[in-house]
């Protein structure tokens, strides 16, 4: 055998799983046929976060009248706004580089892989066997089938971050996270935005949340169209809807979710069974048909649990199979407190299950909410759309919804006490810093027990209490 591990793909699920066990000493490949760091680092996340950065500081100068600091409609010089996204992604190559996991110890390979059996693969022709292979070949945007959509330019996650042209007005098909990410980037950066969604928007989010990110988008000038079924596309582009009515663009990008990267692996060749969302696996994501074949990433489709489109699931899918495949442990995913952010400012996040996901499981729920107009912080700033909304059962938390600014930075502490089983009653005694948004997190947690706290039989309780010497 060439190699211990054979690593398909270098975005960051085959990148955490090749540095891992180039580290512990194991002879892995790690083979790639476009750009190492692959989606995340070169378009998806680094330059999706780059952009919004660059788009939040011209909300902040648009909107700081409101604090009674006079500025003028922020000037967008899209070439330099270019130069920012490229830089930012150049500063975080070095981390996901050829060198860097030269130096670690891996054998990079630049090529396509595609496997000739069950223990060898093709690399731009080139044979290699390994033992053991990793398929962590990510995904791409799917292109719905609608009629004339292959006829005119558009855009996807690929393409939309060279800023080849200021789009005057978006057209964005798929209101999921790439298309309100983009859909609060462009609005802030000047450009007339409509996202058209067939079902509603953030589908998969808390609907009551949702409809808070939809109040403030629309708020913005973000134009939303919810419910539509796009029955054609002509070029201008003009997308033309299923009742008639025509909405006209400079430019469309595509958000309508992704496909996986499986075609030009011939997975049937070894023996890979996988369908339309990806490769099907076990809990501990090893290929269900070859036992020498473990799925990472966005190609991952675990029986039950499905894909999961994040980076920092391919970095958790990573550490499962280096706990299997390298240490023999019998590790399995466990998404319970898988956390996941819109990052719209105000962002989206959620942990653990939505109030609808625990109500399907049957659970007897229990829901606290605060919202941020009655959060000092949020009032202080002038910001107060948001909300906190908690899952609770049985006095302990399965869930926490976030609507606020930073709710990404906020949402880490609710995962660890859904992961911790923590009680209601803990969260309710934490000492939370004053003033910040995590009071309101605080607030809601505390509001399970002033019913209790304030009963009559608590005021007797004190009475009596009072009289004692
Ligand atoms: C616009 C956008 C914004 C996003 N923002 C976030 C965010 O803020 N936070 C977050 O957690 N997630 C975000 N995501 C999702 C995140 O980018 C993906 O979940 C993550 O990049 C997937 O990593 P991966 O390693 O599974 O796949 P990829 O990053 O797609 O890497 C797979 C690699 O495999 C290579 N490859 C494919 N086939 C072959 C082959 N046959 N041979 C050799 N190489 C092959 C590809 O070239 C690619 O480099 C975003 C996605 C998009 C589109
Ligand atoms: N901040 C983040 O973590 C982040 C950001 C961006 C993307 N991502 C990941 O990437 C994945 C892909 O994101 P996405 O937004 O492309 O996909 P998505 O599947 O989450 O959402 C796509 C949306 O497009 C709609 N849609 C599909 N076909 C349509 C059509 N013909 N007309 C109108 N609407 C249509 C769907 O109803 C859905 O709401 C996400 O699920 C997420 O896992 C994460």
């Amino acid at each position: 055998m060439d190699f211990d591990l054979a690593v398909i793909g270098a975005g960051s699920a085959g990148l955490s799983v090749a540095a891992g066990a180039a580290q512990l000493g194991v002879r892995v490949a790690l083979i790639e046929r476009g750009r190492m760091g692959g989606d995340c680092l070169n378009t998806g996340c680094v330059p999706s976060k780059a952009l919004l950065a660059a788009a939040h500081a011209a909300r902040a100068v648009r909107e700081a009248g409101r604090f009674g600091v006079i500025a003028l409609e922020p000037i967008i010089d899209w070439d330099r706004l270019r130069a920012h996204i490229r830089g930012v992604v150049a500063a975080i190559a070095p981390a996901d580089s050829e060198a860097r996991y030269r130096a670690l110890g891996a054998t990079v390979l630049r090529g396509e892989a595609r496997f000739l059996d069950s223990a060898t693969l093709s690399v731009d022709g080139r044979r290699l066997s390994a033992r053991r292979f990793v398929v962590a070949a990510g995904s791409r945007a799917a292109v719905p089938a609608i009629p004339g959509l292959d006829q005119v330019p558009c855009w996807t996650n690929d393409t939309l971050f060279e800023l080849a042209e200021r789009p005057d007005h978006l057209l964005i098909l798929g209101g999921g996270p790439v298309g309100l990410e983009m859909a609060a980037a462009f609005c802030d950066l000047g450009c007339a935005v409509t996202v058209v969604e067939a079902a509603r928007i953030a589908l998969r989010e808390d609907p009551e949340l949702a409809a808070g990110l939809r109040r403030v988008l629309v708020r913005r000038g973000v134009t939303i169209r919810e419910g539509a079924s796009v029955a054609r596309v002509a070029s201008g582009p003009v997308l033309v809807l299923s009742d008639g009515s025509r909405i006209n663009g400079s430019h469309l990008l595509v958000a309508a979710g992704r496909t996986p990267n499986t075609e030009a692996l011939d997975l049937p060749a070894a023996g890979i069974q996988a369908d339309a969302h990806g490769i099907v696996t076990d809990s501990g994501l090893r290929s269900v048909s070859n036992r020498h074949v473990y799925a990472a990433g966005d190609i991952a489709s675990p029986v039950g649990l499905g894909p999961r489109a994040f980076t920092h699931v391919g970095s958790y899918h990573a550490g499962i199979i280096i706990r299997r495949v390298l240490f023999r442990l019998p590790a399995r995913l466990d998404y319970t407190a898988l956390p996941r952010v819109i990052y719209t400012d105000p962002d989206l996040a959620q942990t653990g299950l939505t109030e609808a996901e625990a109500a399907a499981a049957g659970l007897p729920v229990r829901i606290l909410r605060w919202t941020l107009a009655d959060n000092d912080r949020a009032v202080a700033e002038r910001d107060t759309d948001g909300l906190v909304k908690l899952v609770a059962v049985r006095g302990r938390i399965v869930g926490a919804g976030i609507l606020a600014p930073q709710a990404g930075e906020m949402i880490t502490a609710w995962s660890l006490a859904i992961a911790r089983r923590t009680r209601l009653s803990a969260l309710a005694g934490l000492i939370v810093p004053y003033p910040t948004r995590s009071e309101a997190a605080k607030r809601a947690a505390t509001g399970a027990f002033m019913a209790r706290l304030f009963s009559p039989g608590m005021k007797s309780l004190v009475r009596l209490l009072g009289r004692l010497p």
